[in-house]
């Protein structure tokens, strides 16, 4: 319940609301128990006495009690929509943004199907709960409360009957809330992990099918399912036994009451009116203590909800404004240095950078260099602060990264990576992504004259062109209706609209034919001739045209130079980027980037490759 109580202060705002939903809801309970007191009233008094006279005031005086609880709990509905839903639009606002602020490795660690789960039906459960469950589990309560007050002010021995019947519910709810309470959170968590294997099943469709496992992923799918089904069906047991306990007792209550009661009238020891008044106050009981068993429910459903929630909220943003942020020199000149910088991923069973210490001269290409796994991504991800160094810092001009603003930082600093992400919208939304709009920054480049300049230097205009509606074509989502290649220049030219200071390439332009990448890097190198240039890559061409190459050793620093001075004096580096003799291209590569040659590793592959689409 600490979670769900957490969440109060998105209702604070609508305080004076919830308070008069809660008002109309005791209002109607109240006006409901009224009704059997008149009745007590009409029978001990017109009626026995045969005074026909003051009926009609008894007969308005139910339909008045009886309109009122109708407009009350009318009121009630009206009044706790809006906090209810203001509450899950703002819980949903913040958590989504929290989600963008945590760290890579946050994202590193969390399914996205989780994620979303939290972000939608956990929250919807706690709205459902804060409209409808919190109020009525309140006045419900009351209203057993109050009922039970008004019996023993009618007749105390039926008061006690109905106590004694209603004492051992609370007992069967108590052990009904924590056990139903363990099931619901397990069909949450379970219902998380359906939506990553539909997510997955959906992103990764191209790869299931190729291998065959499409059936698997369906199998998968329906075990989860049953799964969560036999949970359903767990909390469903958990709920029929309790929901028997608590109409089961009410009910032998009432026969008790009955029994006991007709002989008392029997003997004369009660009154008639008494009897029926007293009757009709433990039926109008039954609905309070019928539906505890289902708002416990929801409660615990709630609360598990809210813990889940709490859980994603909780995650340290270790990423974060300076309190203080130093502005950006002016003008940027883009001098990138790593100081003794070390990184452990969380979870990672070895430090992935270890002691980098790294001069990147403004306006140089560096390409950094390394076998698979060595910490070049890590190492990349470090300048637009996806992530901190563990210890040692980078700085931007002489200033520590982190104590820039976030967001001058990365308008200064610009990445694109191997796996080009695209969202659904425009060509022309997908690449004014990174550019800040007019409101925010003087001279944003967002004209579309920009875009196809942008689009120009990544060799992207032509196919752009021959999309149906240009910039405005809706690219599907992940930008599956294009090749990878296409993909991968897009992204690029994202990442060159905003006119970086830096430019962070990771494998960026890993899915485009020799040609291709030989033509993009000639453009970009005219167009960003200022810019400083950190790529990841592995291709001699492109690592004969960096003014530097990095060649990094599980993490460390293991040689700086030249491309030619490296393949002169490092037998590990000249291993790594010379493809071996045997291998289709091998030597072509040496005469020239455009020459359609590939490299050991991972370039190797793409040597020769066109473009087809
Ligand atoms: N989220 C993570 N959690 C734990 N370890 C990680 C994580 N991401 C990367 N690593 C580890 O950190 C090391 C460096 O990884 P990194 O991705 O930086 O290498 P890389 O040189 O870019 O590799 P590649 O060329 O294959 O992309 C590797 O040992 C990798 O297994």
């Amino acid at each position: 319940m600490t979670s769900l109580r957490r969440c109060a202060p998105y209702l604070r705002p609508h305080r004076w609301l919830m308070a008069g939903a809660c008002g109309a809801a005791f209002g109607s309970m109240l006006a409901g128990l009224a009704m059997p007191l008149v009745l007590q009233g009409l029978v001990d008094g017109p009626v026995a006495e045969r005074d026909f006279a003051a009926l009609p005031w008894f007969i308005g005086g139910f339909a008045l009690l009886g309109v009122v609880e109708a407009v009350l709990l009318g009121a009630r509905r009206l009044l706790v929509v809006r906090p209810a839903t203001r509450l899950e639009t703002a819980m949903r606002a913040d958590v989504a943004a929290h989600i963008q602020r945590l760290p890579l490795s946050f994202h590193a660690r969390w399914q996205s199907g989780q994620l979303l789960s939290r972000t939608v039906s956990d929250v919807t459960e706690i709205g459902r709960f804060v409209a409808f469950s919190a109020v009525y589990l309140m006045v419900n309560v009351a209203a057993l409360v109050v009922g039970l007050l008004v019996l023993a002010r009618l007749a105390p021995v039926l008061a006690l009957i109905v106590f004694l019947a209603y004492a051992p519910m609370v007992l069967a709810t108590t052990v009904f809330e924590q056990r139903f309470r363990v099931v619901a959170r397990s069909a949450q968590e379970l219902s998380g992990d359906l939506s990553t294997t539909v997510e997955e099943s959906v992103l990764g469709v191209r790869v299931l099918k190729v291998f065959g496992r499409g059936p698997e992923t369906v199998r998968r799918f329906t075990e989860q399912a049953r799964r969560l089904r036999g949970l359903e069906l767990r909390k469903l047991s958990y709920t029929a036994a309790l929901w028997w306990v608590i109409t089961a007792l009410p009910d032998l209550a009432i026969v008790a009451m009955i029994g006991y009661g007709g002989h008392s009238v029997a003997t004369g020891s009660l009154t008639l009116g008494t009897l029926m008044a007293a009757v009709t106050v433990a039926t109008y009981l039954r609905w309070p203590a019928d539906t505890l068993g289902w708002l416990t429910a929801d409660a615990s459903t709630a609360a598990a909800a809210a813990d889940r929630y709490w859980q994603v909220r909780d995650e340290p943003v270790t990423v974060t404004d300076p309190p203080r942020p130093l502005p950006l020199p002016s003008p940027v000149r883009g001098e990138v240095r790593l100081e003794d910088v070390h990184y452990a991923h969380p979870g990672g069973r070895a430090a992935a950078l270890r002691g980098v210490d790294l001069t990147i001269r403004a306006g140089s290409t560096v390409a950094v260099v390394g076998a698979t796994g060595s910490g070049k991504s890590t190492l990349l991800s470090l300048l637009s602060r996806l992530d901190d160094p563990t210890s040692g810092r980078v700085t931007l001009d002489g200033t520590d990264l982190r104590d820039l603003a976030l967001a001058d930082l990365r308008s200064v600093v610009c990445s694109a990576f191997d796996d080009p992400v695209l969202f659904s919208g425009t060509v022309r939304d997908n690449v004014t992504l990174g550019v800040r709009r007019p409101d925010t920054g003087p001279d944003a480049p967002d004209g579309d004259d920009a875009v196809w300049e942008a689009l120009r230097t990544v060799r992207a205009d032509g196919f752009v062109s021959a999309l149906p509606e240009r910039l405005s074509t809706v690219i599907g989502e992940e930008g599956l209706g294009l090749s990878g290649g296409q993909r991968q220049r897009l992204a690029l030219a994202r990442a060159i609209l905003p006119r970086p200071s830096v430019l962070v390439l990771d494998d960026a332009l890993s899915a485009l034919d020799v040609r291709t990448e030989a033509e993009v890097e000639a453009a970009l190198r005219g167009v960003l001739s200022r810019v400083t240039t950190v790529v990841a890559a592995h291709r001699p061409g492109t690592l004969r045209l960096a003014d530097q190459v990095v060649f990094l050793s599980g993490g460390r620093v293991a040689a700086t130079g030249t491309h030619d001075e490296l393949m002169a004096r490092e037998p590990e580096y000249r291993l790594l980027v010379q493809p071996p003799p045997e291998m289709p291209g091998a030597g072509a590569d040496a005469e020239g980037p455009a020459a359609g040659a590939g490299a050991g590793g991972p370039a190797g592959d793409r040597a020769g490759k066109v473009e087809t689409r």
